[in-house]
């Protein structure tokens, strides 16, 4: 099995755990609270009465139904969970005339209706049906501001230095129409209908404070595909994922989120967040299209050599399985590095750029096949980081550089967003920010 970060299948996130009638005099809505306070979590019947879930005393969800996570947690949910079988991310601009005001009361109406959704329940205000039969399948819904919204809103004072926009890099091929925006949401659930019932949700939320800039729809590999959970393969077939930050790692949260005590409190600590980031991440958002016609030209072994790993089960070219560690210096009987000097996973790797890491959690995407018969196709990279400028933005300097794999796909949209920490109970994502 492989040392993935980020689990495909629901019983191994640790946050799953398979339906069951509940014990005599336990009902699922007590047992759903208990396993609520002690950080487990059962299947949605307990909160979602007559609507995603089976009545009591009726057939138990699946065990991908029954996958809940959890709204009000320490870091928005959307973040460190398992890849997810569908993903919709859509950036949202403040309407004209909408301002700060305008945004807490959206923010407000977006968080409750992500808590119902996520705990398979019913949206507040004229339900559309379509994920009525299903559990929550592990939805989340994640909320980031672009740096555009605080000019909008008048909070100029509270923008995170982080959020200064990213800087040009010699192959973007950007549409900024489908790039940046005021806000963005991040949707991912393991079945498509409870995934696109959250974006409709979302957007008619979202009424006349603001309009939808772009969206995109992405996908990754079922839960319980595979004989056993795997990393994920991307569009081109490579396993991609293996060498992510590990939440067991010690550094894993100084890497991926602001520190509750660095945010700027007043407390002198000399951080550039200001306190209202505090448990949060900043997410880079990358629609990478993959030039698949020229990648599928090229033989295994030269793949393979693009990206310093095998295909077949994500080992480096040096030996050994999936998890060994790369070695560096190892040449062939001609003398040459066994792992390309410009293969991807060689120099994307943290002590090649100064340690700078992040935790990759893409979706693939297909939008159909362009009029001379190209795919249009390839990742929607997402990446978290406490400090984009050093995680993102080092690395990507060093692919725009001379990465091998760059020849082999392109970069169309961009963005940038201040993910702020979960919401506690009876607050919305952002309360600190727009209330503070
Ligand atoms: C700027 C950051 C990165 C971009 C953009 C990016 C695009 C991209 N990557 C793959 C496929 C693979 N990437 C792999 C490793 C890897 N990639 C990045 C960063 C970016 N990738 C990092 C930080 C790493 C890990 C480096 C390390 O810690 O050793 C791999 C190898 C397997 C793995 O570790 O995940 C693959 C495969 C594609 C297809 C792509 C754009 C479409
Ligand atoms: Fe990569």
């Amino acid at each position: 099995m492989s040392d993935q970060t980020l689990p495909q299948a629901p019983e191994t996130s640790g946050k799953s755990l398979s339906p069951q009638t509940p014990p005599v005099g336990l009902t699922r809505r007590k047992l759903l609270g208990t396993a609520g306070a002690t950080g487990l979590v059962v299947g949605a019947a307990g909160g979602a009465a007559g609507y995603a879930a089976a009545p009591e005393q009726a057939t138990p969800l699946s065990s991908i139904g029954s996958g809940q996570e959890m709204f009000h947690v320490k870091h928005q949910p959307g973040i460190t969970q398992g890849l997810q079988a569908r993903g919709h991310l859509v950036a949202f601009d403040l309407a004209a005339g909408a301002g700060r005001k305008e945004a807490a009361a959206l923010l407000r109406r977006w968080s409750e209706t992500a808590r119902r959704l996520m705990a398979g329940e019913a949206a507040k205000d004229d339900d559309t049906d379509v994920a009525r039969d299903a559990g929550p399948s592990s939805l989340t819904v994640t909320f980031g501001f672009g740096h555009s919204f605080f000019a909008r809103t008048g909070l100029e004072k509270q923008r995170p230095v982080s959020l200064d926009p990213l800087p040009d890099f010699s192959s973007d091929q950007l549409d900024l129409s489908r790039s940046n925006g005021d806000l963005w949401v991040q949707i991912g659930a393991n079945d498509a209908l409870v995934a696109f019932h959250a974006l409709r949700a979302i957007q008619k939320d979202a009424g006349r404070a603001a309009k939808v800039r772009w969206q995109m729809n992405g996908f990754n590999r079922t839960p319980g595909a595979t004989a056993h959970p795997m990393t994920a393969r991307n569009l081109m077939g490579q396993i991609d994922g293996t060498r992510n930050p590990k939440p067991a790692e010690a550094d894993f949260a100084k890497r991926i989120f602001v520190p509750e005590s660095g945010a700027d409190s007043g407390s002198g600590l000399g951080s550039n967040d200001p306190a209202w980031m505090a448990n949060g991440s900043y997410a880079v958002v990358r629609r990478i299209r993959m030039l698949l016609d020229d990648w599928e030209q090229l033989s295994a072994h030269a793949q393979e050599q693009v990206i310093g790993r095998r295909k077949s089960d994500g080992a480096p070219l040096t030996g050994g399985t999936e998890t060994a560690e790369m070695d560096l210096e190892k040449t062939d009987a001609n003398g040459d590095l066994v792992v390309p000097i410009n293969a991807h996973a060689r120099i994307t790797r943290p002590d090649q750029n100064g340690g700078a890491a992040m935790l990759r959690r893409p979706f693939s995407y297909h939008d159909g096949i362009d009029a001379d018969g190209v795919p249009d196709a390839g990742l929607l990279f997402v990446c978290w980081q406490a400090d984009p400028l050093r995680g993102f933005v080092t690395v990507q300097r060093k692919l725009d550089r001379g990465d091998a794999l760059s020849k082999y796909i392109r970069h169309e949209s961009s963005g940038l967003f201040a993910v702020p920490g979960g919401a506690a109970e009876g607050e919305y994502v952002g309360q600190r920010l727009l209330e503070g």
